[in-house]
Formats: structure tokens, sequence, C-alpha cells
């Protein structure tokens, strides 16, 4: 069969199968098993594939037909332009989470400085702003030693120097014997969703760790923690940045009013939803920090 004919197959396929993008799935799938790109697959679709090739195709087929999510079979999916490796230990990037990178690019002023990403999985967003700002130095935290392991790799991979990560619960990396360290930046996209929300049911978060996607007090345990507790690591001036869902925006905000942010503010995503809270680390009696 040739790969045109294959495509159309496997399309109906995953279709049948419930996938919501079921020509992309099927294109990247077999882009994967062959070891070409989408133009290459575009050019020759009239040619037939090897047969072990075919094989392989048609295993990672059967897979994403029981759902399994495309990052997780060909073991990376795209970031900021950056291309990530990925595994069954970590959340698969979101382009949602893309917004809170362009969030903090626009609060990286000067062109020097120390940012902290909690809960940083793959990497993507330590990644992405230090790909951005190479004057800044960039530190990634994650409880799983897979997450870090991963991360690591995905920095050496593509070649990001000014980014280091470190495994640890929340703040816990950051206190040393005398001192703390402090960022003017600290950026999160913690765990928000809540054990009973009906879309842990759905698609490719079924697949995905539990500790990545589910926290307590619907949702909200880790954004209130990580607001409570980031302000002491921020430098007086300093901003804390937190992805959340759509509906928590006003919980997140509240959470950062009671330890006393200031401009505190709440970014919509492309899709016009509450998606990023932030808050700045101005001191009171000081007015330190203030612009
Ligand atoms: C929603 S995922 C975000 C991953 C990545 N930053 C991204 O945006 O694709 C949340 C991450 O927080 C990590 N995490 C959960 N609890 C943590 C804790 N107590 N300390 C550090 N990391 C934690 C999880 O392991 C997971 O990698």
């Amino acid at each position: 069969m040739i790969l045109d004919a294959l495509l159309a197959r496997a399309t109906q396929r995953l279709l049948q199968a419930g996938s919501a993008s079921p020509r992309l799935d099927a294109e990247v799938l077999l882009c994967h098993a062959l070891g070409v790109d989408r133009t290459w697959l575009y050019t020759w679709g009239d040619r037939e594939p090897p047969v072990f090739e075919r094989a392989r195709f048609e295993a990672l087929l059967a897979a994403r037909a029981l759902g399994h999510p495309v990052a997780y079979l060909t073991g990376e999916r795209e970031f900021w332009g950056l291309r990530l490796a990925t595994s069954s230990h970590t959340l698969i990037p979101r382009p949602d989470t893309e917004r809170l990178v362009e969030a903090a690019l626009a609060h990286a002023s000067p062109p020097e400085g120390h940012l902290l990403d909690l809960g940083t999985g793959t990497g993507a967003i330590a990644l992405a702003f230090a790909s951005e700002q190479p004057g800044w130095s960039v530190v990634g935290i994650d409880q799983r030693p897979e997450a870090v392991s991963l991360a690591r790799y995905n920095a050496e991979r593509l070649a990001i120097g000014n980014v280091e990560f470190r495994v640890g619960d929340w703040f816990t990396a950051l206190d040393h014997a005398d001192s703390v360290e402090r960022f003017a930046l600290i950026v999160s996209n913690p765990p928000y969703i809540a054990a009973d929300d009906p879309h842990l049911q759905q698609g490719d978060v079924r697949f995905e760790p539990a500790s990545a996607l589910i926290a307590a007090e619907e949702g909200l345990a880790d954004l209130r923690h990580l607001a409570s507790e980031a302000r002491a690591y921020l430098v007086p001036g300093g901003w804390l940045l937190l992805e959340h869902g759509q509906g928590q925006g006003r919980a997140v905000r509240d959470a950062l009013a009671a330890v006393g942010y200031d401009e505190i503010a709440t970014l919509r995503d492309l899709g016009g939803h509450e998606r990023v809270s932030l808050g700045r680390r101005v001191d009171s009696v000081t007015g330190e920090g203030r612009s």
C-alpha cells in the first residue's frame, strides 16, 4: 500500500477511535516511523513504505487508537519553537503555557537577572525563557528526579547553557545554611486540576502523571502555597507569575493579595480565558521595589 493510502486509512481509524486531530496524528506518527519530515511525506506519498517501518507505524497507530498521547509515542513535542524530549514522568508541554513565557519575557528587564521555574517538568518554560534571554541565569526545580534528568537532557540537546535543574519540593532546594536564593522572576505552571474534574477522563491527561496535574482544594492548593511562599524568594521589585485554570483567576488574585503583593493582574490566553496571574513584591515599609 502506498503512503497516501496508508495515511488515509490511518486517519479514518483514528477518527473512529475519537482522536480530535486524526490526520495530524497519523502524519506525525508516520513521519516518526519512517524517520522523515512532513514535507518528505507530502512529496513522496506515492511510495510504498519498507516492511519494518510499516510495522512500526502500525504499532504506533494501535497505541494512539487506545488513546496514548502522540508526544509520548514519538518522545517529543515542540514548545516555543524548541523540540523537547518528553516522557510519561512529565506533563506534555501545552501551547497555553507559551502565554506564561511571553509574560515572563515582558517582565524581564534589565537584560540580566535570575529566574526560577517551579515544577519545571521537561524544562519547557525555563528553556524557552533561557533561550530568549541569554544574559539571565535560570533555575528549574521539580520534585521528580526523572523530570529533572529529562530537563537536563533537553538543555544539553538544545545547547542552552544558562539554565540549571535541581530536584526539590518547591522551595526546599533554595534554602542554604545561612542564606536563601532570591530571584527577579519566579514562574510556575503547577498542578491545578481538581481530583474530581471530568476532564481527567478525557484525552492525553489520562496518561499523564497525577502528580503533574492534580491539586487539593479544588485544584488551588499548590497555587495558594506558591503565592504565599514565593514572596520570600523574590528580590524587592520582583514578580511572581502563575499559570492557572480558566476559572481560578479570582482565587489566585485573592491569594496574592492576602500576602501583600502589589500590581496584581490576570492575563488572558489566545482563547480569551484567564490564564496567568501575577503580582509584584514591593516592600511596604521602605517602598523598595516600587518603579
Ligand atoms: C503542570 S506540570 C508543569 C510542567 C512544566 N512546567 C510545563 O509547563 O510543561 C507541574 C509540574 O510540577 C511538578 N511538581 C508537583 N509538585 C511539586 C512539588 N511539591 N515540588 C516541585 N515540583 C512539583 C510536577 O512533577 C510537574 O512536573
